[in-house]
């Protein structure tokens, strides 16, 4: 079965995207009989390409290394450029929509207009993009089962760590009475590197370097980023009808080389924690800074790995270690997502 795929928003996490469809070609196609073909690319400021047969992976790197840009692809004849995201959504043969832009939790735009576009259009939409789902899921699941098509996230909490999917599908039967965790690796990488010595600008830079931090890092070092997490996870696993607002929320800004030194020597480590409790039926959330003894289970998740923790009615406490953020491992989220999609497309 073939996908033909379009990526709206083409930074680190669709580049990402794109090396593991090149690398995983062969063993998709043997092993799933998938073939994944990108036929649209659309970026705000690296322009946009499309072809109805698939675009050369290779073209595309060849031209991103020149400067960064789709403006060198080569126009061989059915090679259309300069389409909008919106247009790419619309216009083009793509089936699945991957929107990969970048999240604002507040607005939850220019994503909500690229999911409802493309939900409209009956194209399925894969996206890692928190903002749409924490501003508007319940909405946009509806638009998504009334035209008959699948709109799926699991990147959005944890990365490539099946944080959503691994509940939603092996922890059915059993109430879930509190989740809770670490859900940013950024900032959890920069607490590791601020115990071991560095400052906080220095841990923040290494996070943005390594793809770990928003395109606005203050969503993650304010906890907002957390604080939409614990939304997604609430109304996406407990049915609640939580918003931004609900969650009271606080990040590590104020937490100072000098309270890492303290906690260090007390034998304890800060954490950043996401917590949601279920008390038959009134869910809540809270994000903020804990001091957890270096004995605890979560004081020894380091760097931008993350935890959660589902606390059930039945199984008892269940603990998801992984990923919180990463190139290839956001990219993995999106392929995992477009393999679980139905086998027989629109
Ligand atoms: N990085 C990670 O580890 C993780 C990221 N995520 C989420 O995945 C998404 C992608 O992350 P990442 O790749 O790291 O982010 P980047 O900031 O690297 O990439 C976002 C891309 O979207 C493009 N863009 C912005 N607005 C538009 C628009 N209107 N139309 C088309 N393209 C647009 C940007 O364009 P340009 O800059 O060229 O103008 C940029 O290239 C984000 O929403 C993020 O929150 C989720 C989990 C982990
Ligand atoms: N900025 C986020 C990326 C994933 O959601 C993080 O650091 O966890």
């Amino acid at each position: 079965m073939e996908q033909k795929v379009a990526i709206i928003g083409f930074g680190g996490v669709g580049q990402g995207f794109l090396t593991i469809v090149e690398q995983k070609k062969k063993q998709l196609e043997e092993q799933y009989n998938r073939k994944i073909t990108i036929v649209s690319i659309a970026d705000l400021y690296k322009g946009s390409v499309h072809h109805d047969d698939g675009l050369s992976l290779q073209d595309v790197k060849a031209s991103l290394d020149i400067d960064g840009t789709l403006h060198h692809y080569p126009k061989r004849a059915g090679t259309i450029v300069g389409l909008s995201a919106v247009e790419t959504i619309q216009k083009t043969n793509a089936d699945v929509i991957v929107e990969l832009t970048f999240t604002d939790v507040v607005t939850g735009e220019p994503a909500i207009t690229h999911t409802k576009a493309a939900l409209q259009a009956k194209k399925h939409v894969v996206m890692t993009n928190k903002g749409p789902i924490v501003k508007a899921y319940n909405e946009l699941k509806q638009l998504a089962d009334e035209n008959g098509v699948s709109l799926l996230f699991e990147g959005t909490v944890m990365s490539g760590t099946p944080a959503l999917r691994m509940p939603l599908e092996t922890l059915k039967g059993n109430d879930i009475t509190k989740i809770s965790g670490i859900f940013n690796g950024t900032t959890n990488y920069m607490l590791t590197a601020m115990a071991s010595g560095r400052s906080y600008s220095e841990s923040l830079e290494e996070a943005k370097e390594k793809g770990y931090a928003e395109a606005d890092p203050t969503n993650d070092v304010e906890g907002y980023d957390v604080q939409g997490k614990v939304v997604i996870l609430a109304n996406v696993l407990l049915g609640a009808n939580l918003t931004r607002e609900d969650v009271p929320t606080t990040g590590i800004t104020n937490i100072q080389q000098e309270d890492i030194r303290k906690a260090t020597e007390q034998q304890q480590v800060w954490k950043l924690l996401g917590t949601i409790t279920n008390e038959q039926g009134i869910v809540k959330g809270e994000v903020k800074p804990v001091l957890l003894n270096k004995t605890n289970p979560l004081a020894q998740i380091e760097g931008a790995t993350n935890a959660v923790t589902y606390s059930c009615d039945l199984s008892g406490e269940i603990t998801l270690i992984g990923a919180g953020a990463g190139i290839s491992e956001t990219g993995f989220a999106v392929l995992i997502d477009i393999l679980s999609l139905p086998k027989t497309t629109r």
